[in-house]
């Protein structure tokens, strides 16, 4: 996926500005960077759910805004940070909805489309809540349900915001080695940064609706990024296991013995 010159203002207020950048295919790239900073902003635009100024995104050669609805549906799945369906409607009736790019307005669910349901809700650790109602789960239960929707529509790109953000900490590993193991074309904001270093292959930084950088994780998340863009004090060191970045942060105010 790649995004060109994406750029959105309100009320004369730019908050995303000029983003160029490349989310490898089959890969997850994590979009970081401090509150306020346009991630939510850039991941809608990317999806289509606002309208950007102008820029364009492409994906696998073609460009996102010419394609139909439908063929965006079954290109791109989006998982937002707070995806509301008040509706009263079973657990496995949201999982379905996933589906619905792939059929005509009166057809109703095949066989196929409840055994894909099934499956992504047993990835999810979500099989036993199928015939529950959806407005009576738990933030992280909505959000891994959500993610199991977002499968069934088998896209090329799942766009994330924030989908360990309700997540206690095994189900946040969980979650995202199960979109490592997906192997889609990932676009993901995290907040945790320890996370993005363990799961993302690539990452991007933005500050000020720009992009400020952006690489490996053991070449972005320096100390001097991590006070420069984040204001804090962190030593990176190397997982045990992973070999990947490991961020160690110091209070602020704690003067460090040198
Ligand atoms: N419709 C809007 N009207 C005015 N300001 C907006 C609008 N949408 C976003 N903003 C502003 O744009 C900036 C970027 O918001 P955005 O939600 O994209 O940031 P974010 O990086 O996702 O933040 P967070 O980490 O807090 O979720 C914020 O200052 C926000 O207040």
């Amino acid at each position: 996926m790649k995004v060109h010159e994406l750029s959105w203002s309100i009320k004369g207020t730019v908050i995303i500005d000029g983003i160029v950048l490349h989310a490898p295919h089959g890969k997850i790239t994590g979009l970081l960077g401090p509150n306020g900073s346009g991630k939510t902003t850039l991941l809608r635009a990317v999806a289509r759910l606002a309208r950007a100024d102008r820029g364009a995104v492409h994906l696998d050669g073609s460009d996102l805004a010419r394609l139909r609805r439908r063929d965006l549906a079954r290109r791109l799945a989006v998982v937002e940070q707070h995806a509301g369906t008040d509706l009263d409607v079973s657990v496995l009736d949201v999982v379905l909805l996933g589906r619905t790019p792939y059929r005509s307005a009166l057809q109703s669910d095949s066989e196929q489309d409840r055994r894909l349901a099934f499956e992504a809700l047993a990835q999810v650790n979500m099989a036993e809540f199928a015939s529950r109602r959806w407005n009576t789960l738990s933030g992280g239960e909505k959000q891994r349900v959500h993610l199991a929707r977002a499968l069934t529509q088998r896209p090329a790109l799942l766009v994330l915001d924030e989908p360990t953000n309700h997540l206690d900490i095994a189900h946040a590993l969980s979650l995202l080695a199960l979109v490592q193991r997906a192997g889609l074309t990932t676009f993901a904001a995290l907040h945790d940064l320890n996370l993005a270093a363990m799961y993302c292959d690539h990452l991007v930084v933005l500050r000020e609706g720009r992009v400020v950088a952006g690489g490996a994780p053991h070449d972005v998340l320096t100390p001097e990024l991590l006070m420069d863009v984040f204001d804090v004090r962190a030593d990176v060191g190397r997982h045990p296991e992973t070999g990947r970045p490991l961020l160690t942060f110091h209070p602020p105010g704690v003067v460090v013995p040198s």
